[in-house]
This record gives structure tokens, C-alpha cells and sequence, in this order.
């Protein structure tokens, strides 16, 4: 379980609390307007933001001062985190040795995640070469090879088309099956949250209330975000 106790930060003027709990294995959609706060609670638990009060727990392990990389998650951006200067492979295996110094059994294991997600024999090739949809597929891989507990994505697939989008939400739910890791979404598109996830966690006034189910928050929104999704 991911716990967000009694959870108060500030940025600049804006303030976000948030009290609520996320069911280990659950797929989470956030959504809220813009500004109201989604990133700044995906940020809490990347440990990328520290809270001004309230603790953050994980399995009912407090990770509320644990430095990003010593966080069981893994974060998903919407420029994908590849670096273009690293071949396919080495952007895939930076996800078990930040080096780069595989293992000859790690070097297969990097293969066989990039065969998992549809990318075999890409192995030596840059991001650049690849289509938007294939390098989804190779910072997905990277997600399936860490395998970490809790996967926050920040509106990672917001640029691809929408079959392309569905065939990627598909890939991530077969992976955050495979890994059984808690999935934290944020999104614009109420489609993804109805596609992806049967909890949302709603983002507005300030507040990151706990997470109710999706389909009857999206056929009857509050009005805060009736006026959002239009
Ligand atoms: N580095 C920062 N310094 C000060 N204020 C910030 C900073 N980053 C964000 N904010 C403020 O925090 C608030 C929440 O930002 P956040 O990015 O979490 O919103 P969001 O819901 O993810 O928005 P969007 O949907 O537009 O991406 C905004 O009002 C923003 O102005």
C-alpha cells in the first residue's frame, strides 16, 4: 500500500495536501486542471519534492527521506528519459547498472525485455532512429526490466496517436501485471483513466482526494471538473 499521511507541500503561492491511500497492484489515474497539482503529488513519491509535513509510506516503510534513487519506483516523463546518445540497448540496461557494465546474463535479459515489448534486433540502434511509438516501447522496457514496485507516469503518452496510445496502455498494463506494480497516471484524456484505470484519484482545490472509482466519477464529475473535461 502507498500511503499519503496527512501530506501538506508548497510551491511558491500553491499549496497541495493530500490524506489518502493506493492498494498495492492498484492502476491509479490522476486527473485534475492544469496547475492543480498532479505532478507535484507524482514528484512527492519520486522524491523528487519534499513535503512540508506528513510522511510518505510504502508497504509501511516511510520513504519520506529517501533520495529519488533510493525510492522503489520507477518514472515514466513524456520525452521518455532516453538518452540519444546511447544505443537502444544501453538505454534499456542503464535500468540495472547506471555504469553500463552488464553481466553477459544481464545483456541477455536486456535482449529479452526488448523482444517482451516488440523491439527485437534494435538493440544497437539510437532513439533517434526509432519511430515515437518504438521509443515508448524502449523506455517501457526499461520500466519492465527494473521491475520496481510502485510506476509514475506523467503524461507519458500524451504525444502519441490514439491507436498508438491504446496499443501503449495495453503494453503498460501487461507489464504492470508481469511486475505487479502500482500504477500512478497522470493524464488529460478521461478515456486513458476509462481504458487504463478503475480508481482516479482527483487533483483540484488544493486537494489530491483518495481515489474513487473511475467510471462513476467521469459519468457524474463535481463540478470543478465537469468545467475541466468540458
Ligand atoms: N518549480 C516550481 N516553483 C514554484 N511553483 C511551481 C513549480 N512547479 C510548479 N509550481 C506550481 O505548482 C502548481 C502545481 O503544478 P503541477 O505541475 O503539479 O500541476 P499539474 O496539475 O501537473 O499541471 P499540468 O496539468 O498543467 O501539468 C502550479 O500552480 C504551479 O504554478
Amino acid at each position: 500500500m502507498l500511503e499519503f499521511d496527512a501530506i501538506r507541500v508548497t510551491r511558491g503561492a500553491f499549496a497541495l495536501s493530500a490524506d489518502l491511500s493506493v492498494d498495492q497492484g492498484a492502476r491509479v489515474a490522476v486527473i485534475g486542471p492544469s496547475g492543480s497539482g498532479k505532478s507535484t503529488l507524482l514528484s512527492l513519491v519520486g522524491g523528487f519534492l519534499a513535503p512540508d509535513r506528513g510522511r510518505i509510506r510504502l508497504d509501511g516503510q516511510d520513504i519520506t527521506a529517501l533520495p529519488p534513487g533510493r525510492r522503489p519506483v520507477s518514472m515514466l516523463f513524456q520525452d521518455q528519459n532516453l538518452f540519444p546518445h546511447l544505443t537502444v540497448a544501453q538505454n534499456v540496461g542503464l535500468g540495472l547498472r547506471p555504469d553500463l557494465r552488464l553481466s553477459e546474463p544481464q545483456r541477455c535479459r536486456v535482449a529479452q525485455v526488448l523482444a517482451e515489448v516488440g523491439l527485437e534486433g534494435t538493440e544497437g540502434r539510437r532513439p533517434a532512429d526509432l519511430s515515437g511509438g518504438q521509443q515508448s516501447r524502449v523506455a517501457l522496457a526499461r520500466v519492465l526490466l527494473r521491475a520496481r514496485p510502485v510506476l509514475l507516469l506523467d503524461e507519458a503518452f500524451a504525444a502519441l496517436g490514439p491507436a498508438l496510445k491504446a496499443e501503449m496502455l495495453a503494453l503498460l498494463g501487461r507489464i504492470a501485471d508481469q511486475t505487479r506494480a502500482t500504477v500512478l497516471m497522470v493524464t488529460h484524456d478521461p478515456g486513458d483513466a476509462r481504458r487504463f484505470a478503475p480508481q482516479t484519484i482527483l487533483v483540484e482545490g488544493g486537494v489530491a482526494h483518495p481515489p474513487v472509482a473511475t467510471g462513476p466519477l467521469l459519468d457524474d464529475p463535481p463540478p470543478g471538473l465537469r468545467a475541466y473535461l468540458g
